[in-house]
């Protein structure tokens, strides 16, 4: 095959689509369900056989669905070695966990685990699934920054409109649709719940005006449908691959590529007569976990080298970690860094890979000093005993019981509350932390599945309420490639709550911190009054705890919304990768939609606007089609 992609004309599409999770699948799909050919790659495959993948209560990461990551949260390493969750490595290849401190004497650091989706569908097979819009400035903010007013609030309120299928609100309610594909579902206590029960259905997507500033306890909505089986960005690509014809064929032109890495943008020959190098193809590497972030991977695993031809354009949606180091491996990003791994530079583009963002996340955990635990939800007549996914090879009745419409999974579970705090240091006067909470236990972030862990199980009477920080200050975070080869994972460095803005942050999960401290001491009896394990500081309220919380927030603090690697910017910002149309600066015919594009991070949960983003630059895309332009 040649530099240009070669090939025969069954390799040649209008667009090739590199991702297929929230950023590319609506994006692909609209643009074959609008009658272009379009090439979707996808490193993963599909697993929809598995039935985890399709229900939220039982949802998990598996070999065959994820990537594994080992992220620095510091450069400093003695920072980094007070994280409770380093995942190490022994000389017997075996995983441990813990900080520092405790490491066994043979143990070399890996970095904190980060997971990401690997499978058709992306990270919206595997997460939380928590849906919720950002605030009305995070979008205004893209329009103020670029002049671009087609970025502003109401525009995106507008492609929420069309796209949602909404399970939880009387039809009509302003602000939702309710006939789209995006199925969000919530609390639905009925019409007379009592006070606090009515407040968990309170919608936290609502319209009003007051919304990014109100306080208060919300019920929070997943992207899930009326029985809480899971919606990702996998059901619209298989809906449109389905799709035929009254005589049985295809209807739409849509060409899915599993076991498929991208590892390089082809250009055409370097410009003449100052045209910027046009996008035309992409390179390939077709196999099952040839990349090495995949937990099945052999290094020694190659692939088989193939390339596809674009007509039209090719957009990377291959997530925040893979975006940039798709471009990096294109030469396009720094150049003093593509120098470095020989990489010929075709666009200087010193932002590709800064920026790294993410909603720093902690868990403030309270104690029942006799063991109670909160919210027991007592199983209702005639429910099966679940297994919750653990152990995976048990059967599960629960599961078959979902199949009929019936039982706990086809209900809302227990972290389906969502409290809205604007704290000391909120810096636009805004709500700027979440909470949810989880009861008989604490969500601590993340570990593999295979490490021995060295934190010891939670006590009865535990109680665990996740802050998550909003409107997030700090942004000094990088991905930069360990090595020019395809196959090798990026070095990821999150410098969380770092750099301009970091204290800010800090200090506002301090408040935060210490309000949850508050609740736990006024909680009644029997279940209270609790006592806050962690921070580990249970000095009286009023400032007392302050330098152990904030020392906490810094040690402990998580994530696992990255975003903003490949920043849409503003004209003549060195910075800037994507203009506001999501093109790449400096060359023709490639954009990237995912969550790499947001110059900030989108309020407390990603996933709902990278899907409303992929909806907007569909219309860029075709809008430019129909002109004529590329
Ligand atoms: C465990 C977990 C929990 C989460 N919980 C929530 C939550 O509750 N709410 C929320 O809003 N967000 C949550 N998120 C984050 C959210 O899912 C992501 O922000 C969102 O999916 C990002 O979409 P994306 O399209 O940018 O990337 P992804 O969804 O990561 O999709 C990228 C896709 O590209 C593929 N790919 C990558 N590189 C290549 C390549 N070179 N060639 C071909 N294909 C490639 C990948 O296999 C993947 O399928 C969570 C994420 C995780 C991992």
């Amino acid at each position: 095959t040649s530099e240009n992609g070669g090939g025969n004309e069954s390799d040649v599409y209008d667009y090739i689509v590199v991702g297929s999770g929230p950023g590319g699948a609506p994006l692909a799909t609209n643009l074959a369900r609008a009658g272009y050919s379009v090439l979707l790659l996808e490193a993963g495959d599909d697993q929809s056989a598995d039935i985890s993948t399709s229900i939220l209560s039982i949802g998990r990461a598996t070999v065959a669905n994820r990537w594994d990551f080992f992220v620095r949260q510091y450069s400093d390493d003695a920072q980094q070695l007070k994280n409770n969750h380093l995942t190490w490595r022994r000389a017997d290849s075996s995983l441990w966990v813990g900080n520092g401190s405790a490491a066994p004497t043979d143990a070399t650091p890996l970095g904190v685990y980060y997971p990401r989706g690997a499978t058709l569908g992306g990270s919206s097979v595997i997460n939380a699934g928590g849906a919720v819009l950002p605030s009305r400035r995070d979008w205004d903010h893209i329009g103020q920054l670029t002049g671009d007013g087609s970025w502003n609030a109401d525009a995106l309120r507008r492609i929420f409109q069309r796209i949602e299928n909404n399970h939880y609100l009387s039809q009509g309610t302003p602000g939702h649709g309710f006939d789209g594909y995006l199925d969000i579902v919530s609390n639905d206590v009925g019409d007379n719940p009592a006070d606090a029960v009515a407040m968990v259905a309170r919608d936290l997507n609502n319209a009003s005006p007051s919304r990014d500033t109100t306080q208060g306890l919300f019920g929070l909505p997943f992207h899930g449908n009326e029985t809480w089986g899971r919606f990702s960005a996998r059901n619209l690509v298989l809906s449109t691959l389905g799709a035929k014809t009254p005589s049985g064929r295809p209807r739409y032109p849509l060409t899915l590529k599993t076991h498929s890495l991208a590892t390089r943008v082809l250009f055409d020959k370097p410009p003449r007569g100052g045209r910027k190098p046009k996008a035309i193809g992409i390179e390939y590497l077709e196999g099952q976990a040839v990349y090495r972030a995949d937990p099945r991977n052999d290094p020694s695993s190659t692939g088989t080298l193939r390339t596809a031809r674009a007509r039209r354009e090719v957009i990377l949606s291959a997530g925040v970690f893979n975006t940039p180091q798709l471009l990096l491996l294109s030469g396009i990003g720094p150049r003093a860094h593509l120098q470095q791994h020989n990489i010929p530079v075709v666009s200087d583009l010193p932002g590709v890979g800064s920026n790294l963002q993410d909603n720093p996340e902690l868990p403030i955990v309270g104690l029942s000093p006799n063991g109670t635990d909160a919210f027991v939800t007592a199983p209702l007549p005639g429910d099966p005993t679940c297994t919750y996914g653990f152990p995976p090879d048990v059967p599960d009745p629960c599961v078959d019981a979902w199949r009929r419409g019936e039982g706990p999974y086809t209900r809302a579970g227990p972290n389906t509350n969502a409290f809205l705090l604007r704290t000391n240091h909120s810096t636009n006067g805004e709500v700027d932390v979440l909470v949810f909470s989880l009861a008989n236990g604490a969500f601590r972030g993340f570990w593999p599945g295979d490490a021995v862990s060295n934190m010891p199980p939670d006590p009865p009477g535990t109680f665990g309420m996740s802050l998550v920080k909003m409107n997030v200050q700090s942004a000094a975070g990088t991905v930069k490639l360990r090595s020019a080869d395809p196959r090798d994972t990026p070095v990821i460095n999150f410098e969380v709550l770092h750099g301009a803005g970091g204290e800010a942050d800090v200090e506002a999960l301090a408040d935060a911190a210490e309000w949850a401290r508050g609740v736990y001491g006024r909680v009644a009896a029997p279940v209270g009054p609790m006592d806050t394990r962690e921070p580990p500081c249970s000095g009286p309220l009023g400032g007392a705890c302050r330098e152990t919380d904030k020392n906490w927030v810094r040690q402990q603090a998580f994530g696992h919304h990255a975003t903003s690697t490949c920043a849409i910017g503003k004209d003549g910002d060195p910075m800037a990768v994507l203009d506001s149309k999501f093109r790449v600066r400096g060359v023709r015919g490639l954009r990237v939609v995912d969550g790499s594009a947001f110059p900030r991070v989108p309020g407390a949960f990603p996933v709902l606007a990278t899907f409303l983003i992929s909806e907007k630059a569909s219309e860029d895309v075709l809008g430019d089609a129909n002109r004529g332009e590329d």
